[in-house]
């Protein structure tokens, strides 16, 4: 496959079975594919983007020692700034070429939940970031919800199957800047080649080229999205629930040629991730005589633990 395949969430909620059944199909044999989709008609309307990148652009340009207040060691950088060159692809030394922020659930009507999540940072200076910020949250997390719905019906799960596990979820909006590149980076890209953690990964600022999945050639293809779309894939949660049958695909973010390193990429994605509890055990209509059983029973929470430590956000 060399290019990403793009589908309508409007058919799946269109109310008609038949165009239903389509978008599950497809949405579900590129996940066996390629494991990256385009998607139009997700939730968020033109300005709600637009302000939430006025937004983010201004807070990546306040100076660094307002953005240092917000970057709270001990936590993972699970919340609030994580600053540039902090974050490294499992099993690389250098650091990626980007800092970022991490907005967090709001959680309702679970005081367990609001104990074990940290709670969002606020700006101070920037108040409308902080809610711009949760609006696009919500609707990014509505978008995932039915993106959930459709896989479920293909993994001829019940609909709603993952409805509970995602309900006041531990997912994660992360807003990036990758600044202007100054000198000639020794070994460092962007984004260095990965497979994202969660369950599905959905982004924001796919537009431009930068972003590069890895297909079953080995060959790196550009992932670009239209205007209107995100692109959304599977992450290594829901690959392993699913013994590898969703793909998990690797993916990077290259740096430009020279004559663009003079320029910001500004990118937003929204990491799904379960509640901790969830059990990322492999599910048994997934295991065959063809294909046994992958991954050993883990929980979310002890899977996220273990992948932090990998990325260099935690300490053993
Ligand atoms: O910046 C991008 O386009 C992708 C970033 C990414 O893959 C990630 O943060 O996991
Ligand atoms: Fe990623």
């Amino acid at each position: 496959m060399n290019r990403i395949p793009s589908v309508n969430l409007s058919d799946f909620i269109s109310g008609d079975p038949s165009r239903k059944q389509d978008f599950v199909n497809a949405i579900g044999s590129a996940y066996e594919e390629i494991g990256f989709v385009s998607l139009k008609n997700h939730f968020l309307d033109d300005n709600l983007v637009e302000a939430l990148y006025k937004e983010v652009k201004n807070f990546f340009e306040l100076p660094l020692s307002v953005k240092e207040k917000y970057e709270i060691p001990g936590i993972g950088g699970q919340r609030g700034y994580v600053s540039f060159g902090k974050e490294s692809a499992k099993g690389k030394k250098e650091g990626d070429l980007k800092e970022f922020w991490h907005f967090g659930q709001y959680v309702e009507n679970d005081d367990k939940l609001k104990l074990e999540y940290h709670d969002n940072i606020i700006v101070d200076e920037l108040p409308e970031f902080n809610t711009t910020g949760k609006q696009a949250y919500k609707m990014l997390e509505k978008t995932a919800k039915y993106v959930l719905r459709a896989l479920a019906l293909h993994l001829e799960l019940e609909e709603f199957y993952f409805d509970e596990f995602i309900f006041n979820g531990n997912s994660i909006l992360r807003p990036i800047h990758y600044p202007p590149i100054k000198e000639e980076p020794k070994e460092a890209v962007r984004a260095a080649a990965h497979g994202d953690i969660n369950l599905i990964t959905l982004l924001m600022g796919a537009q431009g080229k930068g972003l590069q999945v890895q297909n079953h050639n080995g060959d790196w293809i550009d992932a670009i999205a239209d205007p209107d779309e995100l692109m959304i894939n599977v992450g290594d949660m829901l690959s392993r629930h699913t013994n590898n049958r969703l793909k998990s695909t690797v993916h990077r973010v290259v740096n430009p040629p020279k004559e663009l390193w003079g320029k910001s990429r500004y990118s937003i994605p929204f990491f799904m991730h379960p509640i901790s509890t969830m059990k990322l055990d492999v599910l048994p209509n997934c295991i065959d005589a063809k294909n046994p059983k992958q991954f050993e029973d883990i929980t979310a929470g002890e899977f996220l633990k273990e992948r932090l430590i990998e990325l260099g956000l935690i300490k053993k």
